[in-house]
């Protein structure tokens, strides 16, 4: 993932109130404990505003009148609120720690459980920091607010406006002297929350930044070590960090002088008030009982107004955490991809696309996540959809008549592990691969650039296997990304063996098809779990027989653990030839009616690639086949060939028969001379011959 692609920016006028509120659905089921953890914290704050009535007591009764009884009463009622203060406090903490770890928890598996139902596309546009930063420290932010700042916002409010009544009935004179600086500081708090929720966003924006610039230099380690580029890497990080480091202190900025406000009016206010207060004892007016209870409920009261400063801006960075993960949330999932597997999103949580389930759902699903083991559960995680076992849809429709030789006579008919509606009966008999006038364009590509397909007509017969060949670019990796829907064609149809991809639930459509990329991805998980990952249902056997037939097998069962053998994270322990083989065990082993081979063989040496692609004839033959080939040799697997140029299918024969008739494919399949590649003895510009 590129660092460069963008998330959507900031609003720059939202009201934090709003924003908070969309956490509603998933609170809910934490509401009860919240709402007793307010209630206690109320409890124990009131007992700070008792302490000083106590105090009062103590000062102008047994005090006053030298009774040494009446004082230690007074000192022991003192003790025991303030006991029942903490305690409250503490039990407040463990009430709501567990609830809210949940809602966390809830909240990272429905983003997690999101982001693999959204498109590739969505992937295409976003930074893979952005995402992270919004699984991690976003939420993180969110339950430190819930904890922590939303219970105090409520108790300190509620304390501040009841001491302020108690102060007013004590003392109205010297209460409007306290109340004096409440107006210019709800003026400054207003404009804070402004100026901070923009910095807070900037901030959290460019954590995401820095969190994709990390994870790219930790992923490319070898590139950049290999290119001695570590110095010029560190730089771009210092300078993002910088920019991080900025943000940070420009908040820190904001933050400092609303609190230095908010300390400092306050202190002036306690002030005024005591020395009109000390004149007014002097002159009889008041009792030194009723002056020590009233500073010492002004000071009671220091806490909770001083804490607005910080609970504000916990309450900001918390609106911000809440309108980035709805950003993600509201993107629009593919109906079916919701329908295969349910968008585990709380009743409410989302305003756009794909029906939500109930919250109940969502706790039930995580509770299912954090019983299931880490690796196993990341794998299938990472499927999305795991794969049922392919079935077959129905028999053979014959070859359909055509200017080129039949494919293999081998059927591809096998035992049905998926039912077969009657629809898909019924299709079969325009069996095969079938593209018809497909176009297509990425989402952001340039309004005039040209789509990457036009008009693509190709018929792959059932059992066929069609190599696709073209120069670099020519969209290849493109077309092949439209069968299994990674991408959708922007026009025309796609068929498999009749039936509409368009209209086939993703999750059916993903257990007709298997793909293996050009780029091999394995996952931190074993080696068996990685090339199952294509098959549920596949078991030992099929696993066995699959590493056969990319030829893992010897290295596989070389390992320490054979098939258990962890691989590490992004396969990066084992070779390029290594894990591509894994790739190809893994499309093949849930035998699957469509195979699509983008490059299989690319990175193996000319005898393991000789022994791959004697076992691969084997599975082809039960198959139909795409397979993208750059080279004769891969081109030799399959039964006919598809030129793709400029964005449309400009030929279809045999190799032999296209290198004879077509001067671009025979150019395409020509060694380079004299070390020359191709494209050299060509004009700038010029991708064809
Ligand atoms: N995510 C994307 N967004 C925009 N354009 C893209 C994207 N991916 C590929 N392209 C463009 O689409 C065109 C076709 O790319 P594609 O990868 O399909 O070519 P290819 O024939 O498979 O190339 P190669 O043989 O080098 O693998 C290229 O011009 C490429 O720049």
């Amino acid at each position: 993932m590129t660092g460069n692609r963008e998330a959507p920016g900031a609003e720059a006028h939202r009201s934090a109130v709003r924003s908070l509120l969309r956490l509603w659905p998933f609170v809910r089921p934490a509401r009860g404990r919240m709402l007793a953890g307010v209630v206690m914290a109320v409890f124990a704050s009131a007992m700070s505003l008792v302490i000083p009535l106590a105090l009062k007591w103590t000062v102008d009764g047994p005090i006053a009148d030298h009774d040494p009884h009446g004082v230690w009463l007074g000192g022991l009622a003192i003790l025991v609120l303030g006991v029942l203060e903490a305690g409250l406090f503490g039990l407040r903490r463990l009430l709501v720690a567990r609830p809210l770890a949940q809602v966390e928890a809830t909240m990272r598996d429905t983003l997690y459980r999101h982001l693999q139902r959204l498109p590739v596309a969505f992937h295409d546009r976003w930074a893979s920091g952005q995402l992270l930063s919004r699984a991690t420290t976003d939420l993180m932010l969110l339950r430190i607010f819930l904890a922590f700042a939303l219970t105090f916002l409520v108790v300190n409010g509620l304390t501040i406006v009841t001491g302020f009544v108690i102060l007013l009935l004590q003392r109205w004179t010297l209460g409007l002297v306290l109340l004096a600086p409440v107006i210019p500081l709800v003026i400054l708090c207003r404009s804070f929350e402004a100026r901070y929720s923009l910095a807070a966003r900037t901030a959290q924006d460019q954590v995401g930044d820095l969190t994709t610039v990390v994870e790219e230099s930790v992923l490319g380690i070898r590139v950049i070590k290999g290119f001695g580029q570590h110095r010029g890497q560190q730089r771009a990080f210092a300078a993002l960090s910088g920019r991080v480091r900025a943000t940070e202190l420009h908040k820190a900025r904001l933050l400092g002088s609303l609190w230095a406000v908010i300390m400092i009016l306050p202190e002036v206010a306690i002030g005024a008030a005591l020395v009109l207060g000390v004149r007014e004892v002097a002159d009889g007016g008041l009792t030194a009982g009723a002056l020590v209870a009233f500073l010492s409920t002004a000071l009671a009261l220091r806490w909770p107004v001083e804490s607005i400063g910080f609970l504000l801006a916990l309450s900001n960075e918390a609106a911000t955490a809440t309108d980035r993960y709805f950003e993600v949330l509201d993107v629009p999932v593919p109906r079916d991809a919701c329908a295969s597997g349910g968008a585990r999103v709380p009743e409410g949580a989302r305003v756009s696309a794909g029906a939500p389930v109930s919250e109940s759902a969502a706790v039930a699903e995580s509770a299912a996540v954090a019983e299931s083991s880490p690796a196993t559960e990341s794998v299938a995680a990472a499927m999305g959809d795991a794969p049922v076992r392919m079935g077959v849809l129905a028999s053979e429709g014959a070859p359909t008549a055509g200017d080129a030789p039949a494919p293999r006579d081998t059927p591809a008919v096998r035992s049905a592990s998926v039912p077969v509606s009657a629809p898909e009966a019924e299709a079969v008999v325009g069996g095969g691969l079938r593209l018809e006038g497909v176009e297509f364009r990425y989402p952001d590509a340039a309004p005039d650039a040209p789509p990457v397909l036009r008009g693509v007509d190709l018929h792959i017969r059932p059992g066929e296997t069609m190599a696709l060949v073209g120069a670099t670019g020519s969209g290849k990796t493109t077309l092949t990304a439209l069968i299994p829907r990674l991408h959708e064609a922007t026009a025309g149809r796609i068929t498999l063996d009749g039936l509409d991809i368009a209209t086939l639930p993703r999750a059916r459509l993903r257990e007709l098809v298997a793909v293996a990329f050009e780029e091999p991805t394995l996952f931190s998980a074993s080696v068996g779990e990685n090339v199952l990952m294509g098959g549920a249902a596949a078991g030992p056997a099929e696993l066995e027989r699959a590493l056969a037939v990319a030829q893992a097998d010897g290295f596989v069962h070389a390992l320490p653990q054979g098939t258990a053998t962890q691989v590490g994270e992004q396969g990066l322990s084992l070779s390029g030839g290594q894990r591509q083989r894994l790739a190809l065990a893994r499309a093949v082993v849930g035998d699957p009616r469509f195979l699509i081979l983008d490059d299989p063989l690319s990175a193996l040496d000319v005898h393991t690639e000789a022994q791959v692609e004697r076992a691969l004839r084997e599975v082809l033959a039960t198959t139909t086949a795409l397979v993208v080939a750059h080279r004769p040799s891969t081109v030799l697997l399959a039964d006919r060939v598809a030129l793709l140029s400029e964005g449309r299918i400009a030929a279809v024969g045999t190799h032999h028969q296209l290198l004879r008739d077509n001067r671009e494919y025979a150019w395409l399949m020509s060694a380079p001379e004299g070390g020359r590649e191709p494209h050299e003895d060509r004009q700038e510009g010029d991708d064809r011959p």
